[in-house]
């Protein structure tokens, strides 16, 4: 079941007026219908994310974004499958979570790369681990695997690094080698949960460029929480804004500036509507406004 845009009147103008166009149908590689959350039990729960329903297709770019604590990374640890929904179903690859392994990569705010590990080992470490990349562990680490990681972090500009350990590069460095960590198995989905939170501005942008050029490349389905919204409206494809908690998905857009996106786009004013728009959608939200739909 598709999400109905629970969009009020004012918004939709708003949104129309930022140029943001709404999702067009396509192979769904995510769907979730009536999908709830509660953390603990009885008098002591806590409802994270109130009754959802919304599909996510194949190839596309999605930035969550909303306020603090309205179940953003909730909803990536439903699709990671480390979390089960209190009620409802969430589908990855048309089969319900838990029942398919489909290949995923996820990025943190911070870069968790392991310190006795050099950067190329710590990037190669999703082929020791994923199917069906293991079973040639053994035979494929000096050769085929190690230059798949090579060719990576060639690409983030990490090659000359790779066999440094985490602890001598820089926090930006490492969360390149992050990235790199994430995509080297080809997943099918990529879930990233502020991956550029801790990094300076500067940084940001650079790695802004960075992933758009991987995801141009190689197309996984990315969903990324950020609550920085030039970062949402410069990457992603289609935006979806939360409600407070409990959450639910108030807003639910595309984003059709034209790629590769550069920091020019930024300082365009189609740009700075929308990010303007999403910030007005965010406080109202924080204050309670249009949480119902
Ligand atoms: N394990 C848990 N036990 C109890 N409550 C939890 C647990 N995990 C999350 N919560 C609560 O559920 C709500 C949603 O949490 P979640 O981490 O999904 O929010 P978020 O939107 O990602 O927040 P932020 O933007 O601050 O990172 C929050 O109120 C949080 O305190």
């Amino acid at each position: 079941m598709f999400l109905q845009n629970a969009i009020p009147a004012e918004t939709a103008e708003l949104t129309t007026a930022a140029g943001l166009q709404r999702p067009g149908a396509a192979w769904p590689i995510i769907e979730f219908e009536r999908v709830a959350v509660s953390y603990g039990r009885d008098a002591a729960a806590t409802q994270a994310l109130a009754e959802s329903s919304f599909r996510i297709d194949v190839g596309d770019f999605i930035a969550l974004v909303g306020p603090s604590g309205c179940g953003k990374s909730t909803i990536l640890k439903l699709v990671a499958g480390l979390l089960k929904a209190s009620s409802g179903h969430v589908f990855v690859a048309r089969r319900e979570v838990g029942a398919e392994d489909v290949r995923i990569g996820m990025a943190f705010q911070n870069p968790t790369l392991l310190p006795w590990l050099s950067i190329r080992k710590n990037v190669m470490l999703p082929l020791k681990i994923a199917h069906p990349f293991r079973k040639d562990w053994r035979h494929k680490r000096k050769g085929e695997y190690r230059d798949r990681a090579d060719a990576l972090l060639a690409k983030v500009g990490l090659l000359d690094f790779a066999d440094k350990f985490p602890w001598q590069l820089s926090g930006g460095m490492q969360q390149r080698a992050s990235l790199c960590r994430a995509l080297i198995h080809d997943p099918t989905l990529l879930l990233l949960d502020e991956p550029f939170g801790a990094l300076d501005q500067f940084t940001r942008e650079e790695l802004w460029a960075t992933l758009q050029t991987l995801w141009m490349e190689r197309r996984p389905t990315v969903l990324l929480v950020t609550h920085d919204l030039r970062e949402s409206a410069f990457l992603a494809n289609r935006i979806m804004v939360m409600s407070a908690r409990p959450g639910r998905i108030l807003v639910d857009e595309r984003v059709d500036f034209p790629r590769p996106r550069t920091l020019e786009t930024t300082v365009q004013p189609e740009f700075n509507t929308l990010t303007h728009t999403l910030r007005g959608l965010i406080v109202a939200a924080r204050s309670g406004g249009g949480a119902q739909p």
